[in-house]
């Protein structure tokens, strides 16, 4: 069974990648499983080092959207895409938007190692 930190990782980390073109986030959505049964809506992948946004879970606290106080803010903006599904976009064809941004993010830790296992925001 995959662990909630892999699945993070398997999600949201793409360290060596970066979107050199429109077609980042439909391949990237396929290639990372969030296309079967349905189109994952929105999804952001981090251009950083693993260490870097492993290192996030040591900022401080701060709430996350769900109410649980165990997000954390990253100090610096790091270089990320957003993958957001496109109107006309009808499964099983799922057809998104690439984003390249520099944003802070939000993530969520949990567990012993504390790590990152679920990816709240950017701003
Ligand atoms: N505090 C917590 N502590 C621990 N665990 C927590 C906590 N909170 C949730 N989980 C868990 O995480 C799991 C999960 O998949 N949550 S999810 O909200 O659907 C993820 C969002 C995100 O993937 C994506 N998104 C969104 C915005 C953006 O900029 N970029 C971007 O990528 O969209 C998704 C939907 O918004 C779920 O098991 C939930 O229980």
């Amino acid at each position: 069974k995959e662990s909630r930190a892999m699945k993070f990782q398997r999600q949201h980390m793409d360290p060596d990648g970066h979107p050199s073109n429109s077609s980042y986030c439909n391949q990237m959505m396929r290639r990372r499983k969030m296309t079967e049964g349905r189109c994952k809506p929105v999804n952001t992948f981090v251009h950083e080092p693993l260490v870097d946004v492993q290192a996030i879970c040591l900022q401080g606290n701060i709430t996350c959207k769900n109410g649980q106080p165990n997000c954390h803010k990253s100090s610096s903006s790091m270089n990320i895409t957003d993958c957001r599904l496109t109107n006309g976009s009808k499964y099983p064809n799922c057809a998104y938007r690439t984003s390249q941004k520099e944003r802070q993010i939000i993530v969520a830790c949990e567990g012993n190692p504390y790590v990152p296992v679920h990816f709240d925001a950017s701003v």
